[in-house]
């Protein structure tokens, strides 16, 4: 490693470079969002912040005599050959601590949201390593969503990694927002949302939800959007994470840390591995996927200080779950909440895959035997009744027995009871949300196994809370 010195000075040996003091070089070439800059004295390290007029650079291959390539983190418009390039001699910092609280800031924590800078907030660089494996803590508790599918079948782990999977437009960001609204304001620590590679539009409505629902001041929004750098999109996580870190290890605070999407880091980490002139792997990825995603997925940990719940909603492309940086993303979670289409088609809402969803927390021991057992009922019966539909499909629902008959009826009154109305969707549904507790989803689901006849129609179940609003149907 090379030590840089901490002043930096300024002198002219080169026509048209201003500068080219010991740590400063100039741009050799730029391929889109990556520059190469050569330097006649000292090389920077890696994850080095480098400056080109007010294009900020982090350094991220050392190629050899004195060139190194690096990311830019904006737009590289006017920038040219031979312009000079500085070297902060130090990889990006971002304020740390209760500062940041209630701020909407971007990948270097500068605020977004008109106001001034956080003051007097210690300042820490973005790459840290994940805590050790003896630091960390395995919890068996889960977090009450209020969601029904989510809670019954799906329970998120308190302290754990939970993805929600789904191609395009199959209510994702939806989901997220009414996660946010159901689980920020009982939330005892701090909220960190980070928005990755997102539309920027829903940067501003969650910062005005956030101050609507009056949390914001316990949490802080982070973004590096669609329109931004890839190299902006890549590290914003980093930033969001060395926050985190500060509040679960100085403060000893519960952490809850939102993001979506987390699809979007893998794929800024191959937009710039492209531009880095590296062989792409599987479908096009990145070869150094697996890492990447690992450096960032294994900072977001619970320790005995502190705990990070982390809810990562996930875009697969092309609805399909073989994508490698969707199953790579899979590999890290403990609860997995699947999106489906066919769902989201038939107004199923919110769109969960009873058969695809999963979690390490749907056990005996964790939830206790009750929920375990009709969780598995309620699959069993989903699951008879997919098997039923090309038979109901070919001869007609008459040509059943009554037994199967019966778990039709049973099925599709469940499929419809695990839909609900979200209160963040209130304003385009025209109704209002409803938080149901797991015992009312227990109930629901029980009272539903247990009948062969129902009086009520499909429809009594459909977008309701506990079975009280059927009551209100009769
Ligand atoms: N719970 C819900 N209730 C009613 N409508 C919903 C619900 N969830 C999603 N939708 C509908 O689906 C649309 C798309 O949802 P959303 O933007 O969350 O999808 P997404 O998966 O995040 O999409 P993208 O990948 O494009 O970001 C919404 O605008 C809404 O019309």
């Amino acid at each position: 490693m090379t030590a840089t010195p901490k002043e930096v000075k300024h002198q002219s040996d080169q026509p048209g470079v201003d500068a080219a003091a010991s740590r400063d070089g100039h741009i050799a070439a730029i391929r889109g969002g990556v520059v190469d800059v050569a330097f006649d004295g000292d090389v920077p390290r890696i994850h080095d912040l480098l400056y080109a007029g007010d294009v900020a650079l982090e350094v991220a291959a050392l190629i050899g005599d004195g060139l190194v390539r690096a990311m830019a983190l904006a737009p590289v418009r006017g920038l040219g050959l031979g312009m000079a390039v500085r070297n902060t001699g130090g990889p990006i910092t971002v304020p740390v601590g209760d500062e940041v609280l209630g701020r909407m800031l971007d990948v270097f924590g500068a605020p977004i949201d008109g106001r001034p800078a956080p003051k007097g907030a210690a300042l820490r660089s973005i790459h840290q390593a994940p805590p050790n494996l003896s630091d960390r803590v395995l919890q068996s508790e889960t977090l009450e969503t209020g969601i029904k599918a989510i809670d019954l079948l799906s329970p998120i782990e308190r302290g754990g990694k939970t993805g929600l999977f789904g191609g395009a437009g199959v209510g994702k960001t939806v989901l997220i927002t009414e996660l946010i609204n159901n689980t920020v304001q009982h939330h005892k620590g701090v909220s960190l949302f980070c928005g990755i590679g997102e539309r920027s539009r829903e940067a501003e409505e969650l910062y005005r939800d956030m101050g609507e629902a009056g949390v914001r001041d316990k949490t802080v929004m982070l973004f590096g959007q669609m329109n931004e750098a890839p190299g902006v999109r890549f590290l914003i996580g980093n930033t969001a994470l060395t926050m985190a870190e500060y509040f679960r290890d100085d403060k000893g605070q519960d952490v809850l840390l939102l993001i979506d999407n987390i699809f979007r880091f893998v794929q800024a980490g191959s937009e710039v591995s492209g531009l880095m002139g590296r062989m792409p792997s599987r479908v096009g990825y990145q070869p150094t996927l697996a890492t990447e995603l690992a450096a960032l997925e294994e900072r977001i940990t619970s320790t005995n200080k502190g705990a990070i719940t982390s809810i990562q909603a996930v875009y697969v492309p092309a609805d399909d779950f073989t994508d490698p940086a969707a199953a790579h993303i899979f590999s890290h979670l403990s609860a997995s909440v699947v999106l489906s289409r066919k769902r989201a088609s038939e107004g199923l809402y919110p769109a969960v895959d009873p058969l695809a969803s999963a979690s390490v927390m749907l056990t005996p021991s964790v939830v206790g035997q009750r929920h375990y057992d009709i969780a598995r009922a309620v699959r069993r019966t989903l699951a008879d009744y997919e098997e039923l539909r090309d038979i109901i499909a070919m001869l007609g629902l008459e040509e059943l027995s009554s037994a199967d008959r019966a778990t039709v009826a049973r099925a599709r009154r469940l499929e419809r009871f695990l839909t609900q109305p979200f209160f963040t969707t209130g304003s385009f549904m025209g109704t209002t949300g409803r938080s149901v507790p797991i015992s009312d989803t227990l109930d629901g689901c029980e009272h539903i196994l247990g009948q062969s006849q129902f009086d009520l129609p499909e429809s009594a179940y459909y977008m309701i809370g506990g079975l009280q609003d059927l009551k209100g149907a009769t």
